[in-house]
Parts: C-alpha cells; structure tokens; sequence
C-alpha cells in the first residue's frame, strides 16, 4: 500500500514541478494499447500535439518524455502567436510491430472522451494513415492526408520558417538579412532540410550538407548544387550558420567547444542538449542561437490552419510571422542580456499570463 501511495505522489509531484494541467492514462488490454496523454496548459486553446509512438524502455520513461513535450508545445503555440495550448501523447511499444488499426482507434476513443481538450497530430511513429484512424473515433485530430480534408505535409513550412529564422539571425549578426555570400551546414537533408537547402540556394548561400543516408546526401548536392561533408567536418568548418535539421542535443558540451558558427538556426526540436547551460555558453561564446520551438513551428501552424480551416496563403502568412517574433527574442535577449532561449520562454509565458487575465473577465 505504502508503494502504491509513494507512485501516485510521486507522478503527481511531476506534474505539479512541470505545471502540467493533466495526465490521461490509456490502457486497452484487447488491443494492447497503453498511451500517456499530457496536457500541460489550455489557457490559449485546446492542448494540440503530435502522439509519439516508441518503445520505451520503462513506462517512467514514457512519462518522463510526455511530461518534456507537452510543456515544449505550450511554449510553441504561445510564442508563434497561435490560439493552442499545449499536449502530447505517448503510445509505448513499437510501432514496427505493435501497430494495427485496432489499437490506433482505441487509441482515438481515449482522445474522444476528452472533448477536444486535446487535439493530436503526427509525430515519431505515426503517419497520416493512423491519423486517419484517429478520425474515425474523433474530430479532434489534425494531419490527415489533403485528401481527407487535411492540411498535408508540414515539412515545406518548416523549412519556410527556419529559412525567417535564419535570415532574422543574419540580421542581427551582420547588419543585413541578404544571405548571398553566407555559407550554411544543414544537418540533416530529410523532409525539411532538403526543402531548405533548396531555399537557400536560391538566394546564392553556399550550402554544406551532411547526412547518415549517403545515396540522398549525393543526389541532394546533385540536384542543388550543395557541398557534402562528412559527419566529422560539422563542427570544424568554418561556414558562418550550423543548421541542425536531424537530432536533438546536438549543441552540447563537446560541439560548443569547437564551434566556428556565429548562428545556430535548425528545425531539429531539442537542439541544446541541456536548456538551463547550453543557452548561456552560446551567448557567452558570441553564438547566436534562433530558438529551435519558435522556428521549426510551420508544421504546428499548417496543423493550427487545418482545425480553423485556413488555406495554404493564411498558413504561409503565419509562417512568416517567424521572422518578426524571431527579431523579438533577440531584442529581448540583448536588452535583458539573457540567453534567446530564456528570452524566448519568456515571451512566451508573458502572452501566456495576459491572456488569461483577460480570460478571467466576463
Ligand atoms: N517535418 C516537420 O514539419 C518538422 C516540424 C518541426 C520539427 N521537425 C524536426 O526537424 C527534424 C527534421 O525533420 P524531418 O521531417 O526532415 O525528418 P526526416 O526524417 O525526413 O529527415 C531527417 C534526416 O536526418 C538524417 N539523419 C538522421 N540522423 C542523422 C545524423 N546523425 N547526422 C546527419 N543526418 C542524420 C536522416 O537520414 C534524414 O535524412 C526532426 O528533428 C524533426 O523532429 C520537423
């Protein structure tokens, strides 16, 4: 009993340290689905984020990993202006083998019962086909294939974003946001990062790129004219921006020391491999460093037009308020002499706390 009662104090402790609002915990046994729903803030809207689906190697894990991205998400949909608020979701298990239609919809009922206080999108794991699973439990759903009325890929407002992104940084770095001349290393040439090389190439940056795929990383400098590197060059190069467009964590202790970039500026989510010291050894080093959840948000913004019923013009304009938020965080940055990410959480959490002042007057 004495175990029992230390579990739930402990998981709800978690919540409380995180500010998270509530956690669902899914568990069919007849279709073998056991999913962690967490919605960490609806002040702005209902909690809208992608479900994940992994095997974890222990269900504290599972949490652990609901509990970092749901928060993330509330900053997400705060700082890029957008009525959300911000969820995630867990499926535990393998989604290679484990994953069949059944518990997909089981999966679809949970999110049902909860009213379109959470809404969820694709993530690692899942694809457009089990969003439309999803959907045939709830409406409260996004990133359903065009044809079914969805939004589709996300990945070319992405890149749209980043590109603001790194164009705002140029800005404050060089005076200027002409990127002719600059020289780039995007890690990473899948979904966004090939549509970003393409946009910077248009405007005559010179473009390294790296990737595991060594077939895509040919034909990707084939078709752009690009330069690839190997892994190992990353970090040595002397090109002006680093462009992580891969994995997190990769700004960290080991990669700060050798860096020769002035601008990190990816769509990777998690570039700083710890956000309470990474950001400040940035800033101390002369780094500038875009906040990654602020650019890399045109895919929320296509899934946010999905559910309002925007077109692909409203979703582009949103997507080119990055640049503009972008520019804030700087300004804030310099004038508080505080790290972006820190200026960039801020500003968040300011929108955040006005709008629920308002909220609480008839
Ligand atoms: N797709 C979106 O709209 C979107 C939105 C927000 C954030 N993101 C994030 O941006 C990143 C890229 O997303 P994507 O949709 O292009 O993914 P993707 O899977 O299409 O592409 C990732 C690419 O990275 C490569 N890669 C993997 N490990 C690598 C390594 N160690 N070094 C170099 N390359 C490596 C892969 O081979 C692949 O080509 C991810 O971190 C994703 O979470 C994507």
């Amino acid at each position: 009993m004495s175990g029992t009662s230390s579990i739930v104090t402990s998981v709800l402790d978690q919540l409380s340290a995180s500010g998270h609002k509530k956690v669902v915990f899914c568990n069919d046994p007849d279709t073998g689905l056991k999913a962690i729903i967490a919605i960490h803030d609806t002040t702005l809207g209902p909690a809208l984020g992608g479900t994940r689906m992994f095997n974890y190697s222990s269900e504290a894990e599972a949490l652990e990993d609901v509990l970092r991205l749901s928060k993330a998400m509330t900053y997400k949909s705060a700082i890029t202006g957008l009525n959300l608020g911000g969820g995630k979701a867990v499926i535990i298990g393998d989604s290679r083998k484990h994953k069949t239609e059944a518990l997909m919809r089981s999966y679809g009922r949970f999110i049902k019962n909860l009213n379109g206080e959470f809404i969820t999108a694709e993530d690692m794991g899942t694809t457009t086909r089990d969003m439309e699973y999803i959907r045939m439990e709830t409406e409260h759903v996004t990133g359903v294939p065009e044809s079914l009325g969805g939004a589709g890929n996300p990945a070319l407002y992405t890149a749209k974003g980043v590109f603001l992104g790194i164009k705002a940084s140029v800005k404050e770095v060089f005076g200027t946001d002409m990127l002719a001349g600059k020289s780039v290393v995007v890690q990473g040439i899948g979904n966004v990062g090939e549509h970003l090389v393409d946009l910077l190439r248009q405007e005559n940056v010179e473009v390294y790129i790296s990737d595991i795929n060594e077939e895509r990383l040919h034909e990707v400098a084939r078709k752009y004219k690009a330069k690839p590197i190997d892994a190992d060059k990353i970090f040595t190069i002397g090109a002006d921006i680093y462009s992580p467009c891969a994995l997190g964590a990769t700004v960290n202790d080991k990669t700060i020391k050798n860096m020769k970039f002035s601008i990190i500026a990816g769509s990777a989510n998690n570039q700083l491999a710890d956000e309470n010291v990474h950001g400040q050894l940035l800033l101390e080093k002369g780094i500038l460093y875009a906040p990654d959840y602020l650019i890399n948000a045109g895919g929320i913004i296509n899934c946010y037009s999905e559910l309002t019923g925007f077109g692909k013009k409203r979703t582009m304009q949103l997507t080119e308020h990055i640049y503009d938020a972008t520019r804030e965080v700087f300004k804030l940055s310099k004038s508080e002499k505080i790290p972006t990410n820190l200026a960039a959480a801020r500003i968040a959490e300011k929108r955040i706390s006005d709008i629920k002042k308002i909220k609480s007057s008839y």
